[in-house]
C-alpha cells in the first residue's frame, strides 16, 4: 500500500481535498471526525474530559468552544488534553489501516502530521496551501471563531511555508476548487499508476520524466505504527 499524509494549516482545505479523494475511491482516515466522535454525545473520552477540565461538556458531549477557552491559552493543559485523545485516535488509524491494508493507496487526514512526528510512518506527505489572507477570510468566516483564536492555533501549528518545503506534494487550494480537484485527480492516477518516487519526480520537475518500467512501488521502511495523530 502507498500510504499518504494529507495535513495542512488551519482553513487550509484538508476536508474538501480529503473529499476529493474519496471521490476518487481511495479511503481516507479522518483524524478531526475521530476527535469528534470521541468527543460527541456518548464519546468514549467525555468523562474524561470533564475530569480534567471541569464545566467543558453537557448533554451533547463536549462543549468544543468552551474547551478551546481553556486549552488554546495554556499550553500544558492542551498537553493533557493531547495526552488523553492522540493515543486513542491512534488506535482508531490502526484499526482503519488494518480494514484497508489490500488497498493500493490510503489517505490519513491528519492536522498534526508534522507537528507530532506522524510524517515519519506515511510513504509521502501531501500539503493544502492557499495564500494567508485567504486562510484569514475562510477561517474568520467560520461561527465562532475570532481573530485571537485564529492567532493561538496559527501560533501552536508549524508554518504553512515549513509545510510547503518538506511536503512531497503541494496541492494549492487558492483559485477555482475545480482546479484542486484535477490536482488531486492527476496525483492520485501518478500514484496508482508509477508509485510515489516517479510522481514525486514528475512533480519536481517541468518535464515528464520517463516512467518507471515496473508498477511496483516500495515503501520508505517507515514504521507504520509509531504515526501520531
Ligand atoms: C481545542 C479544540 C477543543 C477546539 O475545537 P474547535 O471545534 O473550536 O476547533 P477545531 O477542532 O475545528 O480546530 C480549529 C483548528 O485548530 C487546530 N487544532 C486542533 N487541535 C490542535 C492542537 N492540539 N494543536 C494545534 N492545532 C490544533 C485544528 O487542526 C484546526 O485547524 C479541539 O480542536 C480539540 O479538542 N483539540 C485537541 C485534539 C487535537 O489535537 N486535534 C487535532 C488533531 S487530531
Ligand atoms: N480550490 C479550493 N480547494 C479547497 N477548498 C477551497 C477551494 N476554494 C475554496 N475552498 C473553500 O475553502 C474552505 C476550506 O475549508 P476546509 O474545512 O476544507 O479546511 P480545513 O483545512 O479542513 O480546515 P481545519 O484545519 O480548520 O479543519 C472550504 O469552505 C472550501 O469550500
Amino acid at each position: 500500500m502507498i500510504l499518504l499524509g494529507l495535513t495542512g494549516s488551519i482553513g487550509m482545505g484538508k476536508s474538501t481535498v480529503a473529499a476529493m479523494f474519496r471521490r476518487l475511491g481511495v479511503p481516507v482516515f479522518d483524524a478531526d471526525q475521530e476527535v469528534h466522535r470521541l468527543q460527541g454525545p456518548g464519546g468514549a473520552l467525555v468523562a474524561e474530559i470533564e475530569a480534567l477540565f471541569p464545566g467543558t461538556t453537557g448533554p451533547l458531549g463536549v462543549d468544543r468552544q468552551a474547551l478551546g477557552r481553556v486549552v488554546l491559552h495554556d499550553k500544558a493543559a492542551l498537553h493533557r488534553l493531547e495526552s488523553l485523545i492522540h493515543p486513542a485516535v491512534a488506535r482508531a488509524r490502526a484499526r482503519f489501516l488494518r480494514r484497508h491494508a489490500a488497498r493500493r493507496l490510503a489517505v490519513l487526514d491528519i492536522p498534526l502530521l508534522y507537528e507530532k512526528q506522524g510524517w515519519r510512518a506515511v510513504d509521502a506527505v501531501v500539503v493544502v496551501s492557499a495564500p494567508a489572507w485567504m486562510q484569514r477570510r475562510r477561517v474568520l468566516a467560520r461561527p465562532g471563531m475570532t481573530p485571537a483564536k485564529l492567532a493561538r492555533v496559527r501560533a501552536l501549528q508549524l508554518p504553512d511555508a515549513e509545510k510547503r518545503r518538506r511536503a512531497d506534494f503541494v496541492i494549492d487550494t487558492g483559485g477555482l476548487i475545480d482546479r484542486t480537484r484535477a490536482d488531486v485527480y492527476r496525483l492520485v492516477t501518478c500514484l496508482r499508476a508509477h508509485g510515489v518516487r516517479y510522481c514525486r519526480q514528475c512533480a519536481r520537475s517541468s518535464s515528464t520524466p520517463k516512467p518507471p518500467a515496473s508498477r511496483s512501488q516500495k515503501g520508505t521502511g517507515w514504521s507504520r505504527s509509531g504515526a501520531s495523530s
